[in-house]
Formats: structure tokens, C-alpha cells, sequence
């Protein structure tokens, strides 16, 4: 059985990932701090290495002691507003830490990796659905931490013959079908689990931020993916990198190609929770794209993916179902 070393494996997308890992005949060895993830999100019976992504000593020891075959690197900050009001956080963890990872990697011989970019990098276009020929083009300086991250595995491709895919998600929702790991951030900024939140009373009311884009109701638009094609997705790439026997780097997005307002995901949820709740239309949020929607293309040609679950119904259904079920948790 291959071991995988998967950074940030303790957050949201990484439980998921971890899960699938192991139906998938995968041993994931988990490298996390613990600054935003939980221990218990990944079963016990998962390596768990508590350490930053920053500290060299820890990570050659990882790589000493599991052999990783590659690596799934999806340890960051996230939050795309907190980067417009403190940068410096975002490039010492996203960029530098990365530049880390890569490094030890480099000096322990494991070439193989899965990078968790993100739809950030293409930041505010005109284009209709967004494909990876677009330059990148960021808006916040969380995407572009995460571009520069981009720019280095095409170097570590080219010149130290790394197998590298980044994976630029959309707006990844949804919890783990089956119920056994959701979103559980906090504070929690991203906005289906904060309308749920409102949902089930422990919110007052839900702010829209923005009401005046360029957007048939004015407010954004964002391509949601279910976690749990998410997860799919690293399994099939992950596959990809360790067969393939050129060096290379790849940037793929995992989306669905469907957009859906700010506005119609509030609709959605008041209907799938049978609940109403307060609406408060509010300010722009600095850094936010009015529209953000993949062309999936590519992962499908590249290996084989597609989002089983694409209907934004689903991903909000299977997200109350786990926010019903941890309410304490998810608070
Ligand atoms: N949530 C989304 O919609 C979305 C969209 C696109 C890309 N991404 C990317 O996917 C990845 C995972 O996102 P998520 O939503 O699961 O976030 P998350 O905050 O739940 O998970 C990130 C994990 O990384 C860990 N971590 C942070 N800094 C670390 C450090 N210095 N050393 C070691 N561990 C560290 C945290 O403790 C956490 O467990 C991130 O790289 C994020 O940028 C997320
Ligand atoms: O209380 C809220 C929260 C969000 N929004 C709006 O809802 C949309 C989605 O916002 P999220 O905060 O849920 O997600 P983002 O699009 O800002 O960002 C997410 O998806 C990106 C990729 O598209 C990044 O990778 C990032 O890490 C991840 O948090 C945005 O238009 C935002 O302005 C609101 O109106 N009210």
C-alpha cells in the first residue's frame, strides 16, 4: 500500500480526501498544525503528524519515516478577505511554506505531487466559462499566494523533473455523503454553511455581499462543487501523477461549468431547510469576482473526472444533513 503524505489533511477538503484515500487502497499519512483543521475530522487510525509546513526538521522527518510515494499539498490560509487585510500571513504560509514542502521533497527524492489551488487565479474576466489557457490573473493576494505556488511546480517540473498537477477548485460545499465529515471552519466565512447556520437560528440573518455586480441579479456567481467530487478528483490526479512517466506540470480546474448566485443559493437553501430567515443586502466584499465558472474540460480528457454530484441541491442537501447532525460542532 502506497502512503500519501496529505498536508492540511485535518481540514474540511482534507477529511474528505483522507476517506477516499483509503477506499481507494491509499494509506494517507497526515501533516497538519492544527491551526484551522481537527484531529478527530480524520479517523485514528490515520499517521497524524502535528507539525507547521514551515518547519523543515518535521517535514524530512515525515518523509524519513513514511516514504511517501507523493504528496497531496492542501495545507493554507483560505480566506480570500483576510488577505486583503493581512497579506504577509498569506505568502509565509501559502508561498513560502510551499516552497518548503517542495524542498524537502526535493532533498528526500519524492517527486509526485497534487497541489489545492484554486479558481482564485483567474480573478476578476470577462470570459464566459474559464479555462486553464487564460492567464492568470488574480484578485487578492490569496490567489495570487497560490499562483506563485503554480509558477514554481512548472519550475520544479522543468528543471528537477517534478510530476506535478494543481488543481484550481471552485467554490468547494457539501459534506461527505455517507455524514461521516463536513465544513467545520471557524470562524466560518464561506457561505453555504454560514446560510445553514442561519437556517437552524444561530445566525440572526445572512448578509449578501454585493448587489450591484454585473450579474443578471447582482449578485456573484460561483461554480460550487460537492466535496465529495473533490475528493474524487485528487484520487483520479493523484493516480495520474504517479503513473505518468514524463515530468511535468498541469493546472486543472474541478468545477462544474454551472454558475449560481448569491441570491439563488439563499433561495435554494430556504427551500431544501424548509426555514426563513433574515436577509440583509450589504457592502461589496473587497477582492470578490463577480463570476467565477469552470470549463471541466480538462480533468475529464486529463483523467477521467466529472462532478457526480454537479446539482447545487445536493451539495446544500447533504451539507444540512451534516449540519443537523453536528450542530455543536459546526458552530
Ligand atoms: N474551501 C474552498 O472552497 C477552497 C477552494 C479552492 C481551494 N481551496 C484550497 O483547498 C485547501 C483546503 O481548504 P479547506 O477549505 O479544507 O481549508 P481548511 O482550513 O479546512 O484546511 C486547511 C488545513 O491546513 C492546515 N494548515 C494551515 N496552515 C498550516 C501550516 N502552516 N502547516 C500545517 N498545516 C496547516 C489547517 O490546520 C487545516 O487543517 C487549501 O489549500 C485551500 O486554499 C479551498
Ligand atoms: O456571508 C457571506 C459570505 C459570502 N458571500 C458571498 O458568497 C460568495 C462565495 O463566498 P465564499 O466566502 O463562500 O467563497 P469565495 O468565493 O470567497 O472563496 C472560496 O472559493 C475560492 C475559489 O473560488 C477560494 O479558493 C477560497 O479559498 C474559497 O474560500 C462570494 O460572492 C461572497 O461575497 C456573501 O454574500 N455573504
Amino acid at each position: 500500500m502506497q502512503n500519501i503524505l496529505i498536508t492540511g489533511g485535518a481540514g474540511y477538503i482534507g477529511s474528505h480526501i483522507c476517506l477516499k484515500l483509503q477506499e481507494n487502497g491509499y494509506r494517507p499519512v497526515v501533516f497538519d498544525n492544527l491551526s484551522n483543521g481537527h484531529r478527530d475530522a480524520v479517523s485514528p487510525d490515520v499517521p497524524f503528524i502535528h507539525a507547521d509546513i514551515r518547519d523543515s526538521a518535521a517535514l524530512n522527518k515525515a518523509f524519513d519515516d513514511f516514504k511517501p510515494a507523493a504528496v497531496i499539498h492542501m495545507a493554507a490560509l483560505i480566506e480570500a478577505g483576510a488577505s486583503m487585510v493581512e497579506p504577509a500571513r498569506f505568502y509565509e504560509v501559502n508561498t513560502a511554506g510551499a516552497l518548503n514542502l517542495l524542498e524537502a521533497m526535493r532533498h528526500n527524492g519524492c517527486k509526485h505531487i497534487v497541489f489545492s489551488s484554486t479558481a482564485a487565479v483567474y480573478g476578476n474576466r470577462d470570459e464566459g466559462l474559464l479555462s486553464e489557457t487564460l492567464e492568470v490573473r488574480a484578485e487578492n493576494p490569496y490567489g495570487r499566494s497560490k499562483a506563485m505556488v503554480e509558477t514554481m511546480l512548472r519550475d520544479y517540473a522543468d528543471i528537477y523533473g517534478f510530476h506535478a498537477i494543481a488543481l484550481r477548485y471552485f467554490n468547494a460545499a457539501g459534506a461527505d455523503p455517507e455524514g461521516r465529515t463536513g465544513e467545520r471552519h471557524d470562524p466560518e466565512t464561506h457561505l453555504i454553511p454560514l446560510i445553514l447556520q442561519t437556517a437552524s437560528g444561530q445566525r440572526d440573518h445572512i448578509k449578501i455581499f454585493g448587489t450591484d455586480y454585473d450579474t443578471p441579479d447582482g449578485t456573484c456567481i460561483r461554480d460550487y462543487i460537492h466535496v465529495d467530487d473533490l475528493a474524487s478528483a485528487h484520487v483520479k490526479a493523484l493516480a495520474h501523477v504517479i503513473a505518468s512517466e514524463n515530468a511535468a506540470f498541469d493546472a486543472v480546474n474541478i468545477g462544474t461549468g454551472e454558475g449560481c448566485s448569491v441570491k439563488e443559493i439563499i433561495e435554494l437553501c430556504k427551500e431544501i431547510t424548509g426555514q426563513d430567515f433574515g436577509v440583509i443586502e450589504d457592502a461589496r466584499r473587497p477582492g470578490d469576482p463577480a463570476k467565477l465558472v469552470a470549463n471541466p474540460a480538462k480533468a475529464q480528457d486529463m483523467f477521467g473526472w466529472w462532478a457526480d454530484y454537479p446539482s447545487p441541491r445536493q451539495i446544500i442537501a447533504h451539507a444540512w444533513a451534516y449540519h443537523q447532525k453536528n450542530m455543536a460542532k459546526t458552530r
